[in-house]
Parts: C-alpha cells; structure tokens; sequence
C-alpha cells in the first residue's frame, strides 16, 4: 500500500525554509514521504520597502497585526493544495479556524532573547541613548523597563536582513529571538541571551507548530482518510512538555487580547515537580511593570495555570498597561 506524500507548506524566508525542512526530516526519520511548497504571505510582501499595504485580503478580511505570516498559507491548507503548515509558534493566533489544528509542538529550543553587539558586549554596558533596532513592541517596552534612555530603529526583514542592517550602522545593537539565530548558526555576534526576567519571551517562542486540517470521522469527506493519516504522522512529533508550556503561555496571551504586537512576554518551563510561569506586561514607555511569577505542582491544567496568571496580571493593572499601546 503506498501512503500519501505529506506536503508541507512554508514561507520562503529562510529560517522558514530551514524549520520546514527539519520537520520534512523528522517525517521521512519515520518513512514519510515529504515535500516542501513555498507560499508567499502578506507578512513577506510587506518587508519589501516599496509595497503598499492594502487594508484587506483579497475576501475582504481586515489586515491587522494577528496572523500576517499565517493567511495564505491556511489557505493552501483549506484547498487541499498542502498538508501541514509548519510555523513559528510565536506568530500563530491563539485561535485557530475550526477546521484547523496544532496537531503536534515538538521540543523547544532556546526561547529566550539575544543581543546582538560587538562593541559593547551586554545592555548594560551601552552608551547613553544607544539606538536598538527592533521594531517589537514587547522588547521595546522590557528594554526601556531597563534602560529608559535606549532608542530604538525601525527593524523589518528577516534575520540576514536586519543583522546585515545592524553591520551597516544602522543600529548599535540588535534584539532578536535565540531560536532564530541559533536554528541558521548566526550567533557569532550574541554576546548576552537575557533572562526571562528582563526580557520575557513571547508565548511560544522557540517552538513550532505544525498545522494540519482537522481529522474528521472517515464518513466526513474523500479526503478524512488522507487527513488522519497526516494528523497521526504529525502527532507523532509532539513534546508533551513543550506542549503543556506554550499552552500556558498562549492562554495568558489569550486572555490579555491576543496578538503578537502586544508588549506581553510569557514563558512557562519545568522545575523539577513544579511548572513556573513567567508573565510580564510592561507600558509602552517601560515606566510601569507587571511581573508574575508563579509556580504550580506538576498535574495542573495548562489552562488553569494560564488563567490565574492572567488573572494575577490583571489584578497588577495589566488590562491599563496594555490599553496604553497605541
Ligand atoms: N516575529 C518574527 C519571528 N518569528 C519567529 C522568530 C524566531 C523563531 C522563534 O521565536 O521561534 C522571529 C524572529 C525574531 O523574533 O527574532
């Protein structure tokens, strides 16, 4: 009997390429047939300097910040065209269309941030007024929490993109995710990863999440067979843990408003037979700071662990913080 090719769906950027095809080789480890198809999103066509943004996608839907790198390809997905969409974690809605699912989170890698300086070789140790380039609100909030003087330079593009600005002198130093620079070996010029402390992590960073269709009861539709056998592939990826963590961090997220462009950080890990989930939502200016630390004995919900964190955030005033980003 042959099996169906499971085709994976991946922007083209090329920590996108490279995450896809890692995943393509934890399939074929375990005798799959994989392709790669390469889709271009909105998020990609906005890193071109010259593109104008229009309001909406071509069905009418409004662009905002949720889900930029995500659209198209859940459209593949929804067509048939491709299988499973592998992303990066941090930039998938909490909620996904029904007919979708995270079949699989497989083992983290490094979620924290890294700074990128070869001059001065932490924050602590930049001049007065030194320009950061990054243009996320969460790291501009918890760098400013740190350092109020820091400025910051507008940074799109994918990693070449702005490590190749910041050599230029764009910027004095760069903020940029460890899973990226680490994934591509671009960390010869990280000279500090920050605690989750100063700089929480966005919810799910350095995980994946590997999308599929939702596997229907074999009367749903001529596809059910094929949909399940790709789902149980998939779900043969999963880490339970890195799964229980991303899952208390994004219902944190979730319960704040969603969205990756909230100055929110979140990160969730194992402690021997306690979870300890990070959470911090800072003020855009950095000036105000809500910080929780909690710690719970393993056998908890990821949810409910989730929610009395967002809880114990709203109760520091989160709700007011976050309603001062623009
Ligand atoms: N928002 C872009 C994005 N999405 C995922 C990563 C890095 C990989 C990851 O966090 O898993 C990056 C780059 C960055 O934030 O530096």
């Amino acid at each position: 009997m042959t099996t169906p090719t499971i085709r994976i769906g991946s922007r083209g950027s090329e920590l996108a390429l490279w995450q896809a095809n890692h995943i393509a080789a934890l399939l074929r480890d375990k005798g799959h047939t994989v392709e790669i198809e390469v889709i271009r999103t909105i998020g990609d066509r906005m890193q071109d300097p010259n593109f104008v943004a229009p309001r909406t996608y071509a069905d009418g839907t409004p662009i905002d910040g949720k889900g930029i790198f995500i659209k198209e390809i859940e459209e593949a997905l929804a067509a048939g065209r491709i299988d499973l969409a592998v992303h990066s974690l941090k930039d998938l809605p909490t909620e996904l269309e029904s007919r979708f699912t995270l079949a699989a989170i497989p083992t983290r890698v490094d979620a924290r941030d890294a700074f990128i300086c070869e001059e001065h070789w932490g924050l602590h140790m930049l001049p007065m007024g030194a320009k950061i380039g990054t243009t996320s609100p969460r790291r501009q909030a918890m760098l400013l929490a740190l350092r109020p003087d820091l400025e910051f330079v507008a940074m799109r593009g994918n990693i070449d993109t702005r490590l190749r600005k910041w050599s230029e002198g764009q910027c004095d130093a760069l903020v940029l995710a460890s899973a990226g620079l680490d994934r591509l070996g671009r960390t010869e010029h990280v000279h500090q990863r920050f605690s989750v402390d100063e700089i929480t992590p966005a919810p799910g960073q350095g995980a994946l999440g590997l999308e599929t269709r939702k596997p229907y009861p074999a009367a749903a539709g001529p596809d059910a067979e094929r949909d399940a056998f790709v789902y149980d592939a998939v779900r043969s990826l999963n880490d339970p843990a890195t799964e229980f963590a991303v899952s208390a961090e994004r219902t944190v997220l979730a319960a704040l408003g969603g969205g990756c462009q909230l100055p929110l950080g979140a990160f969730c890990h194992r402690v021997d037979d306690h979870y300890h989930l990070h959470a911090m939502v800072v003020a855009p200016d950095g000036e105000q700071v809500a910080h929780v630390l909690r710690k719970a004995p393993v056998g908890i919900a990821a949810i409910d662990l989730g929610h009395a964190v967002a809880e114990e955030l709203k109760a520091l005033g989160a709700i007011e913080l976050l309603s001062q980003t623009a």
